[in-house]
């Protein structure tokens, strides 16, 4: 690694002719004690800003905003947007990342009030705003979650009081459709009222948000109890709490649901909130907690039903976190479409088993059902990703239809609303 070397003894160079900052302990710990306050801080002109930064061997550190952050040289090179690195009317990036020194140390760096200015070997100048850096540092969105939600049980719930959004008021407005996916965002349920119960009137809906998800049920669906697909969805049965579509790559992002007829009983819909009964097992067990993000597992799909063959496969653990921050956002649970497990040692099965068995116990508490009966007009979206459904066995005819929604495209539309998704 004498490129290491090198460049470790060029900057070394460097900074001396300069009487600035170098990292002296960092290969030759000797020197630390001949020379002890060779590690510099340097701060801002105006103390009031409370930031300071100081050149280390292979990082950059900066403290500012109450937080200290750590840069790579590299990364801070990738993430120059002067003009001719970065497109500012594509937003994309010119720079070509890999004709980047991976040794690559700024010659000087300075700082005004809110500014930090660096310049690399070769001359190039790169500008950094402070507040910039923090937001998008590791240590800054390492503090934050990407998707704020309130988690619920049924008495939470029904205490928010969250109101539905007129179906006009969804189709016509930006301030109805903010409302709705504000609502929908944080519950991971939604309900629009007033619509006119046709399949037609239901897509509309759908594609005021979303691209609608074709699969292999089709692009809107429409079923009743006549066991047109090889599945328990198209029965009279109940059907207890579960994820959908668990045996794809990617599980549908949302579903939605318009119940159109219904002429006999039961037939309630189920609705609990899978978050909330995982953040329930991290409380009470966390390493439980751990095993269920870290246990992949297949859920399948095998329809020989009439013209219908499919095999679906899906891989993916039950509970599905961001590594740099812990946040969850997705849950795969459906304990009727898990495929057999052979993908971890008998051991390890029976810690998931203990942990799945935390975790059903907690979405399972009566006091966390929310129980809906669907009627035509009045239209669900579900969020696939995040809340359970089931149904309670009913009697006489009862036609659903609906659709799946790719998540990317509803989190985009939120997005162009202003909100944070
Ligand atoms: C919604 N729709 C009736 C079209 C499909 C139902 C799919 C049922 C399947 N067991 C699953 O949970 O994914
Ligand atoms: O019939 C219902 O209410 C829901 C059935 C179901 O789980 C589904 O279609 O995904
Ligand atoms: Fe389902």
């Amino acid at each position: 690694m004498w490129c290491h070397r090198l460049s470790h003894l060029q900057s070394k160079l460097q900074n001396l002719l300069r009487g600035g900052v170098t990292y002296w302990a960092f290969q030759q710990p000797s020197f630390k004690s001949l020379f002890p306050l060779a590690i510099q801080w340097h701060h801002t002109a105006s103390k009031s800003l409370n930031c300071s930064w100081q050149q280390h061997e292979d990082h950059f550190e900066l403290q500012y905003a109450n937080t200290v952050m750590r840069f790579d040289y590299v990364w801070l090179r990738d993430h120059c947007r002067s003009a001719s690195c970065y497109n500012s009317k594509t937003h994309q990036r010119s720079l070509d990342t890999a004709s980047v020194d991976l040794c690559i140390k700024p010659k000087t760096i300075r700082l005004d009030e809110t500014t930090l200015f660096f310049t690399w070997p070769d001359g190039h100048v790169t500008k950094y705003d402070l507040d910039w850096l923090v937001r998008n540092s590791y240590e800054g969105q390492k503090q934050k979650v990407i998707q704020p939600r309130i988690l619920w049980n049924a008495e939470i719930y029904q205490q928010a009081q969250v109101p539905s959004v007129d179906f006009q008021s969804f189709l016509e407005t930006n301030e109805g459709l903010k409302n709705f996916l504000q609502n929908f965002l944080l519950y991971g349920i939604a309900f629009v009222e007033n619509v006119p119960p046709t399949q037609e009137h239901t897509e509309k809906l759908a594609e005021r948000i979303s691209l609608i998800r074709e699969t292999i049920y089709g692009r809107m669906w429409y079923f009743t109890s006549d066991f047109s697909r090889g599945d328990t969805a198209y029965t009279k049965l109940a059907l207890d709490r579960h994820t959908d579509t668990t045996y794809f790559q990617e599980p549908c992002g949302i579903q939605v649901f318009h119940c159109l007829k219904h002429e006999g009983t039961g037939g309630r819909t189920l609705l609990v909130d899978g978050f909330y009964a995982a953040e329930q097992v991290l409380q009470k067990a966390p390493e439980e907690f751990e095993l269920l993000t870290k246990v992949p597992l297949k859920h399948e799909y095998i329809e020989n039903v009439g013209e219908c063959h499919n095999h679906m496969i899906g891989v993916g653990p039950v509970l599905n976190i961001y590594p740099w921050n812990k946040e969850l956002y997705l849950i795969r649970y459906n304990n009727y479409d898990r495929a057999v497990i052979n993908t971890v040692p008998y051991d390890v099965v029976h810690r998931w088993y203990t942990a799945h068995r935390t975790l059903t116990i907690e979405l399972r508490r009566p006091e966390n059902e929310f129980w809906v009966k669907l009627k035509p007009g009045r239209v669900l979206f579900i969020d696939n990703w995040r809340v359970l459904h089931g149904r309670e066995s009913f009697t006489g005819y009862r036609q659903l239809c609906g659709c799946y929604l790719t998540r990317d495209d509803v989190l985009n539309t939120a997005r162009l609303l202003g909100l944070q998704a």
